[in-house]
């Protein structure tokens, strides 16, 4: 029987999403140390929120199931990433760093993590839509990509836990020509104006469904950057690169914001929810508008490949549309490709959420694993 083997885990971000993956590492540890044939055992060796960072010198794992309280008592001030980069190398076993968070700052220092031969899973968005050079840093350092350090893997960072980004792969490993890509691609979007403008008629105020999105953990930490339709720009700039195409920011196509601009200059997210609402009259008159048409609005995006076209805004659907009839959080995106033909392979479901991102940054954890053992 082959020696037990163990993967230590570091994790940076316990907010919405990084405590669901918390609690499903600890049920994916206890299966993999309990296989007869071919036991892993992971060891969470680092875990860290803005504040406090809990980790041991001694590699000393966490308790997966008192990390909280643990984190919580820590007196140890957060490291930067170079520190806990140099921490994690000298680990007793492999390392996978988890990045639950959204700061660009852990983003840029993926290439440094994947030098070092520590893998990197995680749902921020940011490093693989800022600079086309940080993209490329990234790559040129994976082992999935052309270097030798180690794994990377983002299926979260679009369509949240939905196969997006391992089915784009696949399309284009195979030798699939993707043409065009489009659909819904925020959950926060979907869900505002699903609940604002439902088919039918009827829906709440634009500002007060904008703060339950908020409360039910579907917007980015600041709201803003959902409705400023950056998020999409994000998630399109990511697709379109995997597509081929050498997009250099979110910000290099066009992306409508639908942050009114008597509201671009609060200094906080929480005093742009507060004034929302003086807006509320504007967004009733754009849901006016599209049902004297028969059509409702959603927030689409759309990346045509042989025009090396990118887009992000409002679009008018007639209510029959499929992009019409979702529902909640739900993502929808559309694949054309010359084997797919007219019929595009499309994928649906909930786009935001704590639950089913952390189940796409387990399932990468898991992917890693194996390439690991
Ligand atoms: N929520 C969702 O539905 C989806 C989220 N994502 C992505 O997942 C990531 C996490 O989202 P979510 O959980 O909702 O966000 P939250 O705001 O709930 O959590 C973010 C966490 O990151 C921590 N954090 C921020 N900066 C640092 C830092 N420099 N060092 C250590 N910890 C830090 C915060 O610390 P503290 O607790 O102290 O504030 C918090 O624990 C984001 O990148 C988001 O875009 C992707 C798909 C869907
Ligand atoms: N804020 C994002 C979260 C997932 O990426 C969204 O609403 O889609
Ligand atoms: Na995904």
């Amino acid at each position: 029987m082959p020696a037990p083997r163990q993967v230590c885990i570091a994790v940076i971000g316990v907010g919405g999403v990084g405590r669901c993956f918390l609690t499903q590492l600890q049920d994916l540890s206890a299966r993999l140390s309990q296989s007869r044939l071919n036991p892993i055992y992971l060891s969470l060796i680092l875990v860290s929120r803005s504040s406090k960072l809990l980790h041991s010198p001694s590699y000393k794992p966490i308790n997966l199931a008192t990390w909280e309280d643990d984190l919580n008592a820590s007196t140890v001030s957060v490291l930067p990433p170079s520190e806990i980069a140099s921490y994690l190398e000298n680990a007793p076993a492999r390392v996978v760093l988890v990045d639950n968070t959204s700061n660009q700052d852990v983003a840029n220092a993926y290439p440094l993590f994947l030098k070092k031969g520590i893998s990197v899973v995680t749902p921020n968005k940011k490093a693989f839509s800022d600079s086309f050079q940080l993209w490329k840093d990234i790559f040129d350092a994976a082992l999935n990509g052309q270097g030798s350090g180690g794994y990377v893997f983002h299926e979260s960072s679009v369509g949240a836990g939905l196969p997006v980004i391992s089915t784009l792969k696949e399309l284009v490993e195979t030798g699939d020509e993707v043409r065009k890509i489009e659909g819904v691609f925020s959950g926060t979007m979907s869900f505002l104006f699903n609940s604002f403008m439902p088919v039918g008629g009827g829906g709440g105020s634009f500002s007060a469904e904008v703060k339950k999105a908020k409360e039910l953990g579907y917007t980015e930490p600041d709201p803003r950057d959902d409705l400023n339709g950056l998020d999409v720009a994000r998630k399109l700039t990511i697709l379109a690169r995997l597509a081929g195409l050498e997009v250099e920011s979110p910000t290099s196509f066009p992306v409508q914001s639908l942050i009114p601009k008597e509201l671009e200059s609060c200094s906080s997210g929480d005093e742009f929810l507060a004034r929302l609402g003086e807006f509320d009259d504007d967004m009733e008159k754009l849901k006016k508008e599209a049902a004297d048409e028969g059509k409702v609005v959603r927030f689409v995006g759309s990346i045509d490949v042989a025009k090396n076209d990118v887009k992000v805004g409002l679009e008018k659907f007639d209510v029959s549309h499929p992009i019409a009839a979702l529902k909640g959080s739900d993502n929808i995106i559309s694949f054309y490709t010359k084997r797919y033909g007219d019929n595009p392979l499309i994928i649906q479901g909930a786009g935001a959420g704590g639950e089913v991102t952390a189940m796409g940054v387990t399932g990468d954890l898991v992917k890693v694993i194996r390439l690991l053992s």
